[in-house]
């Protein structure tokens, strides 16, 4: 059944592991939180947070060794965890869509590029061919190709780096999805490049009101794109609320000393701060707080579980000795 006034997407309580022979690596534990229809969720954290691992649990791409072990993800109210493979697939297809970081790997190199977008639609519609190729030019214009119909019978490497990540992001579009996961998807790319996708990925999920998860190691920026922005460390959320709560008011002590390296927040020529220590092995990792290692905030509370407070309807943080409101 569809609850077509709940939230686009919740996520609840996920917990997704993989068997290894060292042990139980638990990449994502515990986490929470929705997406709206037209809105964009940011998902930030250093490598190995589990931002991808989260991506993947939602598209019921994970494999063995790896699986759900337990929690929720309705996805227009129906349960996506344990849902049959070939209805998966069809729900891939038609209304969940991804973008992942490399076009190389997902663009065809001896095919036109008009012909895998279409691909992209015929595999789960069957429309007549001259709404294809309409709807085919429309994606291609909206994710801002010059003269796309020309530009439909290009080969990939007839592009540059930013303009194939764009038929990537239009072939992601091309079935109009609900929900786009995009997991770094402009990372490899010019910092002007990468403005410019943003700018017409805002402008596409505000037109079609699609929710969209932007899965990024760059606060800077999901400050331009994002509604609202989840902090990830070590495989859990540690912070989430509106974008400008995040990036104006930050609480964690892990988000402020994230938002402290982020290289417009330094004076120029000075070195980026890091945060000292290293982010805790995900194997048999404990349920207490993994940041604890490194915070200077740290008690001895900190090593049992720590369940995330609700501070207003848009934040939660997971800490037990919160820092004053203002950094
Ligand atoms: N197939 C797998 N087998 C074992 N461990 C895995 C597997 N896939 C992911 N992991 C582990 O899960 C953890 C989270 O990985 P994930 O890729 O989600 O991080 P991330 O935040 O997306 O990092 P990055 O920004 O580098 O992509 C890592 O410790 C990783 O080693």
């Amino acid at each position: 059944m569809t609850d077509r006034t709940g939230p686009l997407l919740q996520v609840e309580r996920l917990n997704t592991s993989f068997e290894t022979r060292a042990g139980t690596v638990r990449s994502v534990r515990d986490v929470s939180f929705e997406v709206g229809r037209g809105e964009v969720v940011g998902i930030v954290g250093e490598s190995g947070s589990g931002k991808s691992v989260t991506g993947l649990s939602i598209l019921g791409l994970i494999e063995r060794p790896g699986r759900i072990v337990s929690g929720a993800i309705r996805f227009d109210g129906e349960d996506l965890v344990g849902m049959s493979e070939a209805r998966m697939r069809r729900m891939r297809g038609a209304r969940i869509a991804m973008v992942f970081q490399n076009p190389m790997m997902t663009l065809n190199p001896v095919q036109k590029i008009g012909a895998q977008i279409a691909e992209a639609l015929t595999e789960h519609a069957r429309l007549p061919a001259r709404e294809v190729r309409a709807r085919c030019i429309r994606a291609l214009e909206a994710v801002g190709i010059p003269s796309p119909e020309a530009r439909m019978e290009a080969y990939p490497h007839e592009f540059s780096g930013g303009m194939r990540q764009r038929i990537v992001i239009a072939a992601a579009l091309v079935t109009e999805p609900d929900l786009i996961i995009a997991d770094e998807p402009t990372t490899a790319l010019d910092v002007t490049i990468q403005a410019q996708i943003i700018h017409q990925m805002r402008r596409l999920i505000d037109e079609t009101g699609a929710g969209l998860i932007w899965i990024s190691h760059d606060l800077a920026t999901l400050s331009e794109l994002a509604d609202r922005i989840v902090v990830m460390y070590a495989g859990t959320v540690v912070e989430t609320g509106t974008t400008a709560e995040i990036i104006g008011a930050p609480r964690h002590p892990y988000t402020r000393q994230l938002l402290a390296s982020v290289p417009s927040a330094n004076a120029p020529g000075r070195p980026l701060r890091q945060i000292p220590g290293m982010m805790p092995s995900l194997l048999d990792i404990g349920d207490g707080c993994p940041f604890a290692s490194r915070c200077e905030r740290r008690t001895e509370g900190c090593a049992r579980p720590v369940p995330p407070a609700v501070l207003s309807e848009t934040r939660t943080v997971r800490c037990l000795n919160l820092p004053e409101d203002r950094p």
